[in-house]
């Protein structure tokens, strides 16, 4: 059985398979995403039962500006919708929302949703769910290292004074500080990372499955916790 002392801290997922799971029943596209969603709330309601700390969720990355616009209109309309749909009851079950990514280049009305979002439960501590929107993990290393450039440029820190804890503290985390994940899970039977986490995944125990995103449900996550309990974590000892 599940041990609740051995549970990861931090979970991080790539929903993956959307499009396939839409494909293989003869629908559309965005029946594939709406499904999505759906599996969202179940994994963000068993994570905060099962005393998670921290969801991050792949829900939109900067390589997905690439699909058809319509399809990138539609996600843009389900983030927008579903959050408006669901703060309520996630400020309720004490969930804070946080994103992560450039939200500068979102709708106008998302990114200004997604800021109401993260001011009314930025002070809930049940779980933190953060959502990875327009994220890109070799963006994420660029810009810490232009932040740390500049405080070099400013006399404020000298080059052999920059360590990995300045750099953990430079990455998109910064401003809610998060432990990095203890466990990824990937859908769909795709084995690569796809420039979501690069640095924060130095240790984190990689799980993949062939389900696809919207058959992933209870039994699945269990699994991936199961597993999760029994891979001894040795740090490199
Ligand atoms: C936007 C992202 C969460 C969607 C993930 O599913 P997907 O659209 O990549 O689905 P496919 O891999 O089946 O095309
Ligand atoms: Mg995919």
């Amino acid at each position: 059985g599940l041990h609740r002392e051995l549970m990861p801290k931090h979970v991080a997922v790539i929903m993956d398979g959307n499009r396939r799971w839409a494909r293989s029943r003869g629908l559309m596209p965005q029946a594939g995403y709406l499904a999505g969603v759906g599996a969202l709330k179940v994994v963000v309601d068993l994570c905060r039962k099962w005393g998670i700390q921290v969801l991050t969720v792949f829900a939109f990355s900067s390589d997905n500006w690439l699909r058809p616009k319509v399809e990138v209109d539609f996600l843009m309309r389900l983030l927008e919708s579903t959050l408006k749909d669901e703060v309520a009851s996630m400020s309720r079950d004490e969930i804070r929302v946080s994103v992560i990514g450039d939200i500068s280049k979102l709708p106008p009305s998302l990114r200004d949703f997604i800021t109401h979002c993260e001011n009314t439960t930025k002070n809930n501590s049940r779980l933190n769910l953060v959502i990875a929107i327009n994220y890109s993990g070799k963006y994420d290393i660029v810009q810490a290292c232009q932040s740390i450039c500049q405080k070099v440029k400013d006399g404020e820190v000298e080059p052999e004074e920059i360590n990995e804890f300045m750099i953990d503290n430079e990455l998109c985390m910064k401003l809610i500080r998060f432990p990095d994940p203890d466990l990824l899970i990937r859908t769909s039977g795709e084995i690569r990372v796809s420039n979501f986490f690069l640095w924060q995944l130095a240790y984190t125990e990689l799980y993949f499955t062939e389900t696809l995103w919207p058959d992933f449900g209870e039994d699945e996550l269990l699994r991936a916790f199961h597993t999760f309990q029994q891979r001894r974590r040795r740090y490199g000892g």
